[in-house]
């Protein structure tokens, strides 16, 4: 159960203790920040309100932690991780009952995320063997006017501090598609999980504590973004920001130094369907895609944009699905389970209110008990309505009917979002033209939108992101490149 047995160590009272110097500490702010429940909208959850000065200590401390453990052996440094991996999978119980009850993720979902998250540690271990073991060795005599007199050594070293800052849907995945790749490269780590999945958050970094990391080498301050988010992300200490969410993203992007930034931001992936397509596989992606973990997956499948000549067979596909959808609990693993907040329910009702001004057609009664939203479908939804363009974050997903593959592929490009796409077709030369006109940051054929498996590159276009995320991407830019330069007095050819 969360909070006790091993994980005993992380409660103080009713409040969740935040993670420095190896050890578990109570802020001296004397505040705590409420986590509330989706579900029961009650307070599930306490965590500490971190201070600016405890914000200082920490990264003072993971700055000292960075220099020993850049000059750690790479196969201990993985042999670590191996076995934080292996410490999170064995406590995916613990740990999937906080995200159930902190951000309400279907049983199941929240075990899988766990899980999932543990081989993202080990494959990212053997990936940094990998590709960290290897260096360049250039020589000066392919460049003109230059003879062989100087070698280039080059190999890839750390940045230093790297700051991970992810959001409430994967509390835990998106952390660890952080933490690793930054360890095995050698960086320190400072978290600072989203309110609303913290205390998942804590019992995972627990578990990189009991696997014996160097005290002060990750950290976690808990506290409002909207709080500690700027001193944190403005903080001189800090090598490297990796961030998901929101525009949150780009106003940080806006107030960072000269450090390099990770970005995975918005979306608003469109399904684009087309007359030959198989429409039982679309209908079938167009559930899993648009409606799981209730929609707030930001490569969740955002717009139908359907081929006229084909939308009414589909969208009566897709409405069979729709009603054998469970709605409910998280802890009956339901497929639609409450939104994450009431702010956020009520910012999903005003696209639907908005929606039924304009005329769309309700292919489901709107139906909403406090956060719980139930699954529905939007048809004849036209440009002008605010749900073409602006992401529900929810269970709700517009079809807007297009009368050429031209006008599908315009309306993805004109929204400021270019995370992912997907189109549907049986002809894979038309598809690959497709892909090719969508500017978004990877196109599905023939399947929904999605970030995994962990290690594919994942990166958004415009306001979806800057750089590419995926554990061998996440590795390379968690560090730098150093050269070594050999001037020789003499040229000298190497002689078989
Ligand atoms: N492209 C991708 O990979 C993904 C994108 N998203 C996007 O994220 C959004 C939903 O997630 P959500 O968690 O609500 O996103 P937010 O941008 O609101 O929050 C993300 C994180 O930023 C923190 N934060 C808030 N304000 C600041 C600040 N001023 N400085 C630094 N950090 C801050 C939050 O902390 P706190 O919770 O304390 O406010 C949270 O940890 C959607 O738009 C979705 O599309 C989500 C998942 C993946
Ligand atoms: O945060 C998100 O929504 C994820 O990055 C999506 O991951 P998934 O496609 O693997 O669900």
């Amino acid at each position: 159960m969360a909070g006790t047995g091993v994980f005993a160590d992380i409660l103080d009272g009713d409040v969740y203790k935040y993670y420095a110097d190896g050890e578990w500490k109570k802020s001296s702010s004397g505040k705590a920040v409420a986590i509330i429940n989706p579900t029961t909208r009650k307070t599930q959850y306490k965590v500490q309100a971190c201070t600016q000065v405890e914000v200082n200590k920490v990264m003072e401390s993971a700055k000292t932690a960075q220099k020993s453990w850049a000059k750690t052996p790479l196969w201990k440094r993985a042999e670590l991780l191996h076995k934080a991996a292996a410490i999170l999978k064995e406590h995916r119980a613990p740990v999937a009952e906080c995200l159930v009850k902190e951000i309400a993720k279907p049983a199941k979902d929240a075990v899988t995320e766990v899980v999932r998250s543990g081989d993202l540690v080990s494959y990212c271990a053997e990936e940094g063997v990998r590709i960290l073991g290897e260096g360049k060795f250039l020589v000066s005599d392919s460049f003109p006017g230059n003879e062989r007199t100087k070698y280039c050594l080059t190999s890839k070293i750390p940045l230093g501090v790297v700051l991970a800052i992810p959001p409430f849907n994967y509390p835990v995945n998106l952390a660890v598609s952080k933490i690793a790749p930054a360890l095995i490269a050698g960086n320190s780590l400072v978290l600072k999980p989203p309110t609303q999945g913290a205390v998942s958050a804590l019992h995972m970094v627990h578990c990189f504590h009991l696997a014996g990391f160097p005290k002060g080498l990750i950290s976690c301050v808990t506290g409002k973004g909207s709080e500690i988010g700027d001193f944190l992300t403005m903080h001189p200490g800090v090598n490297c920001i990796s961030f998901t969410g929101g525009d949150t993203g780009i106003a940080i992007s806006k107030k960072a130094g000269m450090i390099p930034l990770q970005m995975e931001l918005g979306g608003k992936d469109a399904c684009i369907v087309l007359e030959d397509a198989d429409l039982d596989l679309v209908a079938a992606n167009i559930i899993k895609g648009g409606f799981s973990y209730s929609g707030q997956r930001c490569t969740a499948v955002k717009v139908v944009l359907v081929m006229e000549s084909v939308a009414d067979v589909l969208v009566e596909k897709v409405k069979a699905k729709v009603a054998k959808l469970t709605v409910g609990a998280p802890e009956d693993d339901c497929d639609i389970t409450p939104v994450v907040s009431e702010s956020s329910a009520n910012f999903i009702e005003g696209l639907v209110k908005d929606a039924k001004e304009k005329g769309a057609t309700f292919c489901q009664l709107y139906k909403r008990d406090g956060n719980l939203i139930w699954p529905l479908l939007l048809d004849n939804v036209r440009p002008d309505m605010r749900i073409a363009w602006e992401e529900p974050f929810g269970p709700v997903l517009p079809v807007i009917r297009i009368n050429s593959i031209e006008e599908g592929i315009h309306h993805c490009n004109a929204s400021n979002f270019g995370l992912q796409g997907c189109v549907f077709t049986k002809d894979v030369n038309k598809a690959i033209l497709i892909s090719d006109a969508m500017e978004t940051g990877t196109v599905q054929i023939n399947s929904a939108p999605a970030r995994g498996p962990d290690h594919f590159p994942f990166q958004g276009l415009k306001d979806s992101g800057i750089g590419s995320q995926g554990i061998t991407n996440s590795i390379h830019m968690m560090t730098k490149i150093k050269s070594t330069v050999i001037n020789l007095p003499t040229p000298s050819y190497t002689m078989g």
